[in-house]
């Protein structure tokens, strides 16, 4: 079968700066991969050329076996490809269920959105429940701690019935209890879509993922189980010789 994402030999050059050098990645239908890599690896360069928001300087990306180069963001969406950003896209005067309603009726004409409909539609009942805010639906977004608004994001990402999730840093800045529940919802959705997560937090990591891919300085260095990672010679000097040298940066400064 053909792999859902297929970025083959892609390269990126910002100004003479090579963000990707010759990047092959490929994720299968079904997959919950992990992506990780010290800062400035080219995680969001990945990411980017994946959504359409950067463009690749030389190589592929193909979805579901078509090369999608030449497609814009919203085409891209519109295949079924969407991302949740760092920072927050959520209206925070709208209740939970209004944000939901929004992100699932982005395929609808203007009038049919401005038409007031009755009723929850079932693509937003089941963001609710997936994500485990049925409770809270007519609470206004403004109100959710951190780690319910991250939910409400990925619910959002949902209710657009994408094949392919891209997620950023979901469980930055969330309690350890907000991390295992996040941790427990990514497992429901990879269960009937394809999940990409950027993730750095190793403890997470080995609870959450089966293959992880590790970028450094805009190659791929390594990929596969979480142990295999971790116990590779260079995954270990890319970041634990980062740590010594920040380390040694503390004393010295
Ligand atoms: N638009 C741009 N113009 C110039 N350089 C860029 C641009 N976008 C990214 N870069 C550079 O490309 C490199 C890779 O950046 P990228 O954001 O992909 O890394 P990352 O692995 O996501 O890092 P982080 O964990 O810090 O988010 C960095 O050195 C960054 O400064």
């Amino acid at each position: 079968m053909t792999a859902l994402l297929e970025v083959r030999d892609v390269s990126v050059v910002f100004d003479g700066f090579r963000a990707l050098d010759g990047v092959n990645f490929t994720v299968d239908h079904g997959e919950l991969r992990f992506l990780i890599g010290p800062n400035g690896a080219g995680k969001t360069t990945l990411i980017d050329i994946i959504t359409g928001l950067t463009k690749p300087t030389t190589g592929t990306v193909s979805f579901d076996g078509s090369v999608i180069n030449g497609k814009r963001e919203h085409q891209r969406v519109r295949l079924g490809i969407g991302r949740t950003f760092q920072t927050s896209v959520v209206f925070e005067e709208l209740t939970v269920l209004e944000n939901l309603d929004l992100a699932a009726s982005f395929r609808r004409p203007l009038v049919s959105l401005l038409a007031r409909r009755k009723g929850v539609t079932e693509k937003v009942a089941q963001a609710l429940e997936t994500t485990q805010l049925t409770d809270l639906a007519g609470r206004k977004a403004g109100v959710l701690s951190h780690g319910q608004r991250q939910w409400l994001e990925i619910g959002m990402l949902i209710a657009q019935g994408p094949r392919l999730l891209l997620l950023d840093e979901p469980v930055a800045g969330m309690s350890a209890d907000e991390r295992a529940r996040t941790g427990e919802l990514l497992t429901e959705i990879a269960k009937d879509h394809t999940v990409i997560v950027i993730e750095h937090d190793m403890d997470f990591l080995r609870r959450y993922a089966s293959t992880v891919t590790v970028l450094h300085e805009g190659k791929l260095l390594i990929e596969g189980s979480v142990d295999e990672v971790r116990a590779d010679p260079r995954v270990q000097e890319v970041y634990l010789g980062r740590a010594r040298e920040e380390a040694a940066h503390d004393v010295v400064s």
